[in-house]
């Protein structure tokens, strides 16, 4: 690791950043409805200026009204931040740990708001995404740059962000034992039907996104060195990741499929879709899957419904053995991984990081602590292009790398 930070920027050439001492922690998530008045209000909110089609909103509002108008997600958030907290103070690290959302209560507006009358000046952002990609990074990042503004604390509030974390053993770690747990569920599952030897498939699954968003994921001179887009490249890698901790799994097949496809049918997405390539297996002769839903940290509603839902009675029609894999959610290896990523960039009393451990389990990592100029970029649908925190091209008067 380069220790040459630029005493301007305060990150090095790599977009390691010097540890600070920041004064408060920001949980930055998706957001979720409450109830069945919160619904449509979420959705608009979700899908503000994004061209998605009515139809796909009556479709997806019928998942949360089947449960009761009520996500899981933000109740997985107060449990992984009372975790956090826990393992904070287990460590002795002093340090609030706030939540905020982008598309429901709390908002990140308001939290930054009750972060700064608190008296905090610098704050180290953890979101709930792993990979790089718009929906994934930027978006999280434009978020505190639209919500600075729009509070009057941009100058005032200093808002960094915690490297994106797909290949940082605590993500990983849990979907090994997972995929342990679900092979085993699967082969007696298959020895119960009288198929003992059954073919099992594991089933890497994440978000699909436009083409157009995965090809614009990630710096521009890395990009142009990969095989495929480096939103699907991550989650290859995270796939060789899990592969690697399971001997069990050897000698089986396994594919990257995507899922919660929106956007009007005539944008190309990333393909296949599971459910259709859920059919193709039945065909090529499968017997049952292993679904890891690698693209999430928490067992949320796109979990629930497009997976233990959806995509389990298409197995179930089709006649495959399925088992979903667990997300993260609060396994202490997640829990305690994210604390490790916080503490590489808090600084301690001699100004070093509490524990420098910059983990990473894949070829690719470990990620930019600070991003590259137009790094996950999209111009927006009216042109403009939003402000950001955490980047290169987020800082004034900083010239491009
Ligand atoms: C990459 C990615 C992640 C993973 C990264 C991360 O975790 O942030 C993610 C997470 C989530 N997506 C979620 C929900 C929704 N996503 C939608 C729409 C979209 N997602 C997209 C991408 C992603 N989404 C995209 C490109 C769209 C099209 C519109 C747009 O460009 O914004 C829509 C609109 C309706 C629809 O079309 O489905 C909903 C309701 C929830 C909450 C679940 C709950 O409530 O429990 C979570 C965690
Ligand atoms: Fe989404």
């Amino acid at each position: 690791m380069s220790q040459s930070f630029d005493p301007r920027t305060g990150y090095d050439e790599n977009g390691v950043m010097a540890p600070k001492a920041y004064d408060a922690i920001l949980l930055a998530s998706f957001g979720g409805p409450e109830g069945q008045d919160d619904v449509i209000p979420f959705l608009r909110n979700v899908t503000k200026g994004r061209g998605i089609p009515d139809e796909r909103l009556e479709e997806v509002a019928t998942h949360y009204r089947a449960n009761g108008g009520i996500s899981p997600i933000n109740a997985q958030n107060r449990a992984l931040k009372a975790a956090l907290e826990a393992e904070l103070a287990a460590r002795d690290i002093n340090v609030p740990l706030y939540w905020g959302n982008r598309n429901w209560a709390p908002y990140v507006a308001e939290t930054i708001t009750e972060i700064h009358a608190a008296g905090h000046r610098t704050v180290l952002m953890l979101s709930t995404s792993a990979y790089s990609g718009y929906s994934s990074c930027r978006q999280y990042r434009e978020d505190l740059g639209v919500a600075l503004r729009e509070t009057g604390l941009e100058g005032k509030l200093e808002v960094d962000k915690v490297r994106q974390y797909f290949d940082t053993p605590a993500f990983v770690n849990p979907f090994v034992e997972g995929l342990r747990d679900s092979l085993a569920n699967v082969r007696a599952q298959l020895a119960e039907a009288g198929n003992p030897d059954g073919e099992i498939k594991i089933v890497f699954v994440t978000h699909s996104i436009p083409t157009s968003d995965a090809e614009a994921a990630g710096p521009r001179d890395l990009v142009a060195e990969l095989k495929t887009d480096l939103y699907s490249t991550q989650h290859l890698a995270v796939a060789d990741a899990i592969l690697a901790e399971v001997p069990q799994a050897a000698g089986l097949e396994h594919s990257l499929v995507f899922q919660s496809r929106s956007g009007s049918p005539h944008v190309p997405w990333l393909e296949p879709d599971i459910n259709d390539a859920l059919a193709q297996y039945k065909a090529d002769g499968v017997a049952g899957v292993v679904v890891v839903p690698i693209g999430f940290v928490s067992d949320h509603m796109e979990v629930l419904w497009d997976l233990d839902t959806e995509a389990k009675d298409s197995c179930a029609e089709l006649g495959l053995a399925f088992h979903r894999v667990p997300t993260p959610g609060t396994h202490t290896d997640f829990v305690s991984g994210m604390v490790d990523l916080l503490a590489e960039r808090l600084a301690g009393s001699d100004g070093n990081a509490l524990k420098a451990g910059r983990a990473s389990v894949a070829a690719l990592g470990p990620w930019f602590d600070v991003c590259r100029p137009n790094c996950c970029a999209k111009v927006m649908r009216d042109g403009t292009v939003k402000p950001t925190i955490a980047a290169v091209d987020s800082e004034v008067g900083v010239p491009e790398a």
